[in-house]
């Protein structure tokens, strides 16, 4: 790969620490990037999948949950668990742990570089040239699992329980993914329950947390730039102080208003590919506020590295043609990581021409 160079990039928390009543150029997007923010009548919010709902097969309820599961995916891309069955008190320690490490002083954090062209440790991600806008985000992202991607030197020891607490906090969440993918099998009703964690093998596992500072100007700025994940499923951890995730419904951006103790979930670059385009990975981005911080704890699912993907044959038919072609989730990821987020470009790496 040709060097990358990116000059120098200032550390979002240190910047504010001056603070400025302007942004930096580098930070200050074109008009057409610049934050908007739709309001959605309280009947068409982001729909709640109460998973306490959908233990018993045979029940009623679970049939409307479900039901509810696949017009999230069809419609939203996204939905929020509840009653997810993860104790409260991990999530909490997450948060935690996590916010002590924002804090350290820079020297600290800086133990733990995020290098140019990498994409595990402390700094900015997806950043490859010096004309690039920069996202007003400080972030640690970490391999989890499985153990081959983990790399030691990248885990704060300080605060001293960190490891342990994200270790722990992983397991659960790897969990519930488990369990949502055999939700989300069963919602498309033409396929059996295990067929994507059949498929993903040693599932890949990595976190991402988002610190995102206070803006002097949030109308000027993103926290993060417009993308889809490249994951299967997200799992994401707010806040619900501060509103900072818009996703793209219908040609606007819409918030996800927190909700407390509930997952934000999306569906992933993956599944929009075996559904053949029927579950959508949509488009999200983070805004930041004026007066207060926000801090997103966010878990990407994705089949292991050597599976081959494709529309499953269930979802081509003469009305919805193939779109996507086949090919290797190692190389799709390879190829997210060494390209900044731009919306859904990314996955025009496996789109058919002539379809979309
Ligand atoms: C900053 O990180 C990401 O945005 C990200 C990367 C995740 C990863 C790591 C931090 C460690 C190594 C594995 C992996 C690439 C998953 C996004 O994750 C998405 C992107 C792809 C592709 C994916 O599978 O999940
Ligand atoms: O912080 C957020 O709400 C968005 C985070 C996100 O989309 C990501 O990390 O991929
Ligand atoms: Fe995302």
């Amino acid at each position: 790969m040709p060097e990358i160079k990116v000059g120098h990039i200032d550390d979002i928390q240190e910047l504010r620490r001056a603070r400025p009543t302007m942004v930096p150029e580098r930070y200050i997007r074109d008009n057409s990037e610049r934050p908007t923010h739709a309001r959605l009548p309280d009947s068409l919010q982001i729909p709640i999948i109460d998973m306490s709902k959908m233990i018993w097969e045979n029940d009623v309820q679970f049939h409307h949950e479900l039901a509810k599961l696949a017009t999230a995916c069809e419609e939203w891309g996204f939905f929020q668990v509840i009653n997810h069955g993860i104790d409260t008190h991990m999530l909490e320690d997450m948060e935690e742990v996590a916010r002590e490490f924002f804090d350290l002083p820079l020297e600290e954090k800086e133990k733990y570089p995020m290098k140019p062209g990498t994409i595990q440790g402390y700094g900015h991600a997806f950043v490859f040239s010096e004309e690039q806008k920069l996202d007003w985000c400080n972030m640690l992202a970490l391999g989890v699992e499985p153990p081959f991607i983990r790399d030691p030197k990248l885990w704060p020891t300080n605060p001293s329980h960190f490891t342990e607490t994200l270790d722990k906090y992983s397991v659960e969440i790897r969990k519930l993914c488990h369990m949502l993918l055999r939700l989300i099998a069963r919602s498309l009703r033409r396929v059996d329950d295990n067929v994507f964690n059949d498929m993903f093998g040693t599932a890949v596992q990595a976190v991402r947390m988002n610190y995102y500072p206070p803006c002097p100007r949030p109308d000027l700025v993103l926290g993060l730039s417009p993308h889809s994940d490249g994951s299967a499923l997200t799992v994401l951890q707010q806040e619900t102080d501060t509103v900072g995730l818009q996703i793209l419904k219908d040609g606007a951006w819409v918030p996800v208003h927190p909700i407390q103790n509930a997952l934000v979930i999306n569906i992933g670059d993956t599944i929009e590919v075996l559904t053949n385009g029927k579950y959508k990975s949509v488009e999200h981005r983070a805004i930041t506020n004026k007066k207060k911080d926000r801090l997103s704890l966010v878990t990407f699912y994705a089949p292991s590295y050597n599976v081959e993907l494709g529309p499953l044959p269930e979802f081509v038919d003469v009305e919805r043609p193939c779109m996507y072609r086949k090919y290797n989730h190692g190389d799709y990821s390879r190829h997210y990581v060494t390209n900044r987020l731009q919306g859904k470009k990314t996955l025009e790496f496996a789109k058919i021409a002539g379809e979309l």
